[in-house]
């Protein structure tokens, strides 16, 4: 069996690669780096390490790569696949829907009694596997977009793994915490998936998005932001103060609510997996950068992602938000040269003040409660945070806001 798969970053080689290869394909890594494109190609093994007490490791065997530019070859090995799989984030998904529409053409024209091929974005967000297809789709011509209708599947998936960023001098070798988990959309296959070992299916991919989306993610965010706040490096540092922790915690059980009574999963399993989840966020044998987890605030600040969505949802069903409210306020104040999404952040609160953010960015119209709650909460964290909250303060003063308010 072969499988391709773009990206050879932390997930692709801490997750899917690992994955893959166990469950017997040959993994074809499609990169931009030459290094790690190099090196998959001489060594056609790569080295992981699980992080645990013991440190155990494992070899992930039969890879190989090919550059991003590789054109003609990325379509070849695309046409001769049973899967396709990525993991570059989702706002790169459309940077590499042509050469997975120039792979989807090759395999129609030259191999038109192959089998399904099943295309599936390991990313996080909501249907990105889907929002893949609409990106691959308009590089088809609309006789090849209708036969691949029938013979090219893109199911939604949802992967969760910690991977942090590494920084062994083997520039393939990947620490990875044990836990795993691959959920995959049903429905939307084309016949039978060839098997990936562990692989669940759920009928309805649904529920289990929004549970990891918005458990794992959106507590994992809010330990980074307030890590950020509190001058942590890291994600475990920011879970040994109990103040986080708790702060952490509180959010979680604040998406939690409103996703058991959204989608009927079992209360008390569901307060297990936050308290599972607080323990993989604390994990000591490992550094996970705060900087990593925090990263792309906007896109974690927009309408659909970890913050907003269960917040518009839980405060619409009538449950509380104050966890959440606060920590979409640290959020706000992430700044970092590093990120352009950051410095975009920062400077949209310079120029349009945060009333105007909040508006522009996170959908809440200046009617919403959660509008006037947000933005409290954002002055009362200027307030605390006086040295991190350089652009607010100046937006403040120059708009005449309110400042702090004890609503939250
Ligand atoms: N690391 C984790 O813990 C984790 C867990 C679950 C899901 N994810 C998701 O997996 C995806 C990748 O995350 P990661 O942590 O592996 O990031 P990463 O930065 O380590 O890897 C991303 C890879 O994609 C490549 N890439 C980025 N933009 C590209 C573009 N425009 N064209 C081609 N290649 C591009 C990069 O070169 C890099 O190798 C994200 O959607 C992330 O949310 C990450
Ligand atoms: O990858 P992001 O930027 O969407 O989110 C950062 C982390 O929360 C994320 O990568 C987690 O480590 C991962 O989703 C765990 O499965």
């Amino acid at each position: 069996m072969k499988a391709v798969h773009f990206g050879a970053g932390n997930i692709g080689r801490g997750f899917i690669g690992p994955v893959l290869s166990q469950s017997g394909y040959e993994v074809c890594f499609i990169a931009r780096n030459k290094k790690k494109v190099d090196e998959l190609k001489r060594r056609r093994q790569y080295p992981v390490v699980l992080a645990n007490e013991d440190r155990d490791s494992f070899l992930v065997h039969n890879v190989t790569a090919l550059s991003l530019g590789e054109d003609h070859a990325v379509a070849a090995s695309i046409a001769e696949a049973d899967i396709v799989t990525t993991a570059v984030g989702v706002s790169a998904l459309k940077d590499i829907s042509e050469a997975i529409a120039k792979g989807i053409s090759l395999r129609l024209k030259k191999f038109p009694q192959a089998g399904p091929l099943h295309v599936m974005a390991c990313e996080n967000g909501i249907g990105a596997s889907s929002l893949l297809k609409k990106w691959v789709g308009q590089h088809l011509r609309p006789s090849e977009a209708e036969l691949a209708e029938t013979r090219v599947a893109f199911p939604n998936t949802v992967v969760d793994r910690i991977v942090p960023v590494q920084k062994h001098r083997d520039p393939l070798r990947v620490m990875v915490e044990p836990f795993c988990e691959w959920v995959i959309d049903r429905s939307q296959l084309i016949g039978e998936l060839p098997p990936i070992q562990g692989a669940k299916f759920a009928d309805s991919l649904h529920p289990y998005v929004e549970r990891k989306l918005f458990t794992v993610n959106t507590g994992h965010c809010c330990a980074a932001y307030y890590g950020y706040l509190e001058g942590y490096g890291t994600i475990h540092d920011a879970m040994r103060d109990p103040g986080i922790r708790s702060k952490v915690k509180g959010a979680m059980l604040e998406t939690g609510r409103m996703l058991v009574a959204e989608h009927g999963f079992d209360a008390f399993k569901h307060e297990l997996y936050i308290e599972q989840m607080l323990e993989r966020f604390a994990n000591p044998h490992f550094n996970d950068q705060i900087l990593r987890v925090a990263r792309s605030p906007l896109r974690k600040l927009s309408p659909d992602d970890r913050l907003i969505s269960p917040t518009r949802k839980a405060n619409e069903a009538g449950f509380k938000t104050e966890y959440l409210v606060s920590a979409i306020a640290a959020a706000l104040l992430f700044d970092s040269s590093k990120d352009p999404e950051a410095v975009q952040l920062q400077a949209l609160l310079r120029q349009k003040g945060v009333e105007q953010v909040v508006k522009d960015e996170l959908g809440f119209p200046g009617d919403h409660a959660l509008h006037r709650k947000i933005v409290a909460s954002y002055h009362k964290h200027c307030l605390k945070y006086p040295h991190l909250a350089h652009s607010g303060f100046e937006a403040m003063v120059k708009n005449r806001l309110p400042l702090a308010s004890n609503e939250d």
